[in-house]
């Protein structure tokens, strides 16, 4: 620990190395490291959890970037420059590999640093752990597998949301459902992967044509919805349109000849989930019998 102190008053003029505290103890050291413990188990999510743990260890390394990259793709605290050295920490618990820790330094890191951070990085395993574990069930209960769309469960608790929204503030959305012409034979004639492929493509034509306040959704099958903030009549119609002109565009859809029928309707404040589904679905089947390849309001 001695080390640690003589490191940090040494070069703290290059602002590389805080000093970490005026007295460092092992007492000390075990206090510090249960207060960050407490801290980092207040939140489950990944980016909340490396915050805390980036703000307590600033005190010892004056890092200009932090990020955690694992299976579930890479988180790094705000603000972060990437563009310094980085100085990489495998984090394990046993032989359960968690992912890599990264720290970005303009300076080297010291032997003494070295040692802290792997004490701190004891405190930091389990938590990450949890939330990590979290993040993955939060996905398998609200993603759809096959496009990592929000699933229909999910869809359920959003429609819920935007009605409340609509009857307390009078903010009015619209809900648009929409079903892929001729898929099945996609699948009886060309296989399962080229119809996956398909719903793939048709799930980005979706989120191309929308707004970030707007939400898409993948009930299964070849069956999707969307729910459109602030809209009128005329939006709706504008968006179904750039829906089937993209579909056309599309080398895939257009190759396998598939289209899209679309429903959509305005939300009123007396609706319930019930008869606004109802309404779009049955606009969805005046598009069916119109002949597919075309959107009509209910
Ligand atoms: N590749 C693939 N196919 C799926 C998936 N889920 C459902 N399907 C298939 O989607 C097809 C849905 O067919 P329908 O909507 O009934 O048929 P359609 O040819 O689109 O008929 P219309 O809607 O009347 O134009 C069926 O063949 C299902 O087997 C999936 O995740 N992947």
């Amino acid at each position: 620990m001695e080390n640690v102190h003589i490191l940090t008053q040494r070069v703290s003029g290059r602002g590389d190395f805080l000093p970490f505290s005026a007295e460092h103890s092992p007492t000390n050291e075990i206090t510090e490291t249960h207060k960050l413990v407490t801290e980092l188990q207040t939140s489950l999510v990944i980016e909340d959890v490396l915050a805390i743990y980036a703000k307590f260890t600033k005190q010892l390394l004056n890092f200009s970037g932090l990020q955690f990259q694992s299976t579930l793709g890479t988180t790094q605290t705000s603000q972060s420059d990437t563009n310094s050295t980085p100085y990489i920490f495998d984090l394990a618990i046993g032989k359960e590999h968690l992912g890599q820790l990264i720290y970005f330094s303009k300076f080297p890191l010291g032997q003494a640093i070295e040692k802290k951070l792997h004490t701190l990085h004891t405190a930091l395993v389990y938590p990450l752990r949890n939330a990590m574990m979290y993040s993955r069930v939060l996905k398998l209960a609200t993603k759809d597998a096959l496009t990592g769309l929000n699933n229909r469960s999910q869809f359920n608790d959003f429609l819920l949301q935007k009605l409340e929204n609509c009857r307390r503030y009078q903010r009015p959305f619209s809900l648009m459902l929409l079903d892929l012409d001729n898929f099945k034979q996609v699948n009886d004639n060309f296989g399962h992967k080229i119809g996956d492929d398909t719903l793939k493509e048709f799930s980005k034509v979706l989120c191309s044509s929308i707004r970030g306040t707007d939400s898409v959704f993948r009930f299964g099958g070849d069956e999707f919805a969307l729910l459109i903030e602030d809209p009128e009549f005329t939006t709706n119609k504008v968006i179904a349109e750039r829906i089937m002109c993209l579909v056309r565009k599309s080398p895939l859809m257009s190759k396998y000849k598939v289209t899209t029928s679309i429903g959509f309707t305005l939300a009123n404040s007396q609706d319930s989930e019930t008869e606004i589904f109802a309404r779009a679905d049955k606009g969805l089947y005046k598009a069916k019998a119109s002949g597919r390849n075309c959107a009509k309001a209910y």
